[in-house]
């Protein structure tokens, strides 16, 4: 077997590089050609995750979707979460994401930045807080016990850290499981709203999952969306500021389109290819996800001369495989949804395979299961956004914007704060919004 004690290897064409930092062996993958050989193409062997002793053992039971090592459970909440957000699937959530699109507007104008959620609902704080102390928890360097696992052992009276896990289990348990009850209750009482929640009740029978699992599920699932979503909205509202004339042709599309007698709805979105492919615009140029959720392997193997150890952790630069200049040309840096129109003006594949025309969604058994929703909420949040207002600089706001440097929160990563003005861009918007709104109510 070749010798791994080198600290950074990198293969002939730069396209991955490992490392092997105290004892834990890194694989950087900087290519698409790349990411898709190893993490699609074998992805028998590279589908697991980095095994974390607080966040995974403790903290959450190894319940917790996004860090399940490759195996039944996963296999099975899989299933699980591929049936209730299929593409078909989600559609049922469309009147519920045009009401809280709505809801967002609503608060933007009240607030001057689009919140995603009310930050006073105790559910969405509970969430949110669930959310803060898993990242931080995965958090490379954030526990000794992931670099001496023997720690575990130490009695939970002489050790913090596993106290505290043990504590969040149980709060995160009861949260979870508070929810789900109420939806439960719900469908006892002839309530029966489109919701994964109620889905995976009423299909408890065929999947077989434990009243806690199908808490943990729905409760993760909750957890990953809020996050994601959210920091690819606050990066799409950056982009709007720096890049003006994309904001003002995709409000050209809306008033020729939708026109500004009625607030947009789900039903106008194929006639809106300019801002569809904004989305994928906007998912491709923000690095939401600046190294994906790393992947782990679980065979020895080599990749065009380089060994790669078992048990290697793979990191996926996003912003070199989303900027790909053979894929997106020499303005691969820019923010520019045209590049995802055909010479109709209609939105075309990008990437032969890849619908999405990017790669931030992840990869092989490992791709995002909530892909479809997100899309979903980002088509209509901007959708709305957009119809009702346009995103401007304060006056007197000073320097440049900066669209390089991430404000990181663990795995996800967020733009620099900025100061942003919504302002409505007709008379007749808030008014209509509202009546818009009393319809789903
Ligand atoms: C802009 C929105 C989103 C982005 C950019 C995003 C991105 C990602 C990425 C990069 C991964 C890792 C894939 C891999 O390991 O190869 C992932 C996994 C995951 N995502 Fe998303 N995601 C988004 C929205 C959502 C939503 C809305 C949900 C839930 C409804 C969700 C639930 C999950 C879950 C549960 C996993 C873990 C899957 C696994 O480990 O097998 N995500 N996502």
């Amino acid at each position: 077997m070749p010798s791994t004690s080198q600290s950074a290897l990198m293969n002939r064409s730069g396209e991955v590089m490992y490392n092997n930092a105290l004892g834990k062996g890194m694989l950087i993958i900087n290519s698409q050609h790349a990411a898709i050989d190893l993490l699609e193409k074998r992805s028998t062997i590279y589908s697991d995750r980095t095994h974390y002793i607080s966040a995974g053992d403790f903290m959450t039971k190894n319940m917790s979707f996004s860090i399940l090592p490759y195996g039944d459970l996963l296999r099975q909440f899989r299933r699980v979460a591929a049936e209730g957000f299929s593409k078909s699937a989600v559609q049922r959530f469309h009147p519920i994401q045009n009401r809280e699109a709505i809801m967002s507007i609503m608060l933007s104008v009240d607030y001057h930045i689009p919140p995603v959620e009310s930050k006073d609902d105790p559910c969405i704080i509970g969430v949110e807080n669930h959310v803060r102390r898993f990242l931080r928890e995965v958090q490379p360097g954030t526990r000794l016990v992931e670099y001496f696992p023997w720690l575990r052992y130490v009695p939970s009276r002489f050790a913090k850290w596993k106290r505290d896990a043990q504590y969040w289990f149980i709060q995160d348990s009861l949260r979870f499981q508070r929810l789900l009850g109420k939806v439960a209750d719900d469908l006892a009482n002839g309530i029966d709203r489109p919701s994964f929640g109620a889905t995976i009740i009423k299909t408890q029978r065929k999947h077989g999952l434990s009243e806690l699992e199908q808490a943990w599920l729905v409760g993760v699932m909750l957890s990953a969306g809020g996050e994601t979503v959210s920091a690819s909205l606050q990066w799409w509202i950056l982009a709007m500021l720096v890049y003006p004339n994309v904001q003002a042709r995709a409000h050209a599309e809306l008033d020729e389109v939708v026109g500004r007698g009625r607030p947009p709805t789900f039903a106008d979105i194929p006639f809106l290819p300019y801002i569809r492919a904004m989305v994928n615009e906007s998912l491709r140029w923000s690095p939401v996800a600046p190294f994906g959720v790393p992947h782990a392997s679980t065979a020895d193997d080599w990749y065009e001369g380089m060994f790669i150890p078992k048990g290697t952790i793979c990191l996926q630069n996003m912003r070199l495989l989303n900027f790909d200049p053979e894929v997106f040309g020499r303005t691969a840096a820019e923010f520019d949804p045209t590049r995802y129109l055909d010479e109709k003006g209609q939105v075309k594949t990008l990437m032969e395979g890849r619908e999405e025309g990017h790669m931030s969604f992840g990869f092989g058994r490992r791709v995002c299961p909530g892909r479809y929703v997100a899309e979903g909420s980002l088509v209509i949040n901007f959708t709305t956004l957009l119809w009702g207002m346009r995103f401007e600089r304060p006056e007197g706001a000073q320097g440049e914007l900066d669209v390089r440097t991430l404000v990181r929160s663990g795995p996800t990563a967020r733009p620099v704060p900025f100061e942003c003005k919504a302002v409505p861009r007709f008379t007749e918007a808030e008014a209509l919004l509202n009546e818009a709104l009393s319809m789903y109510e």
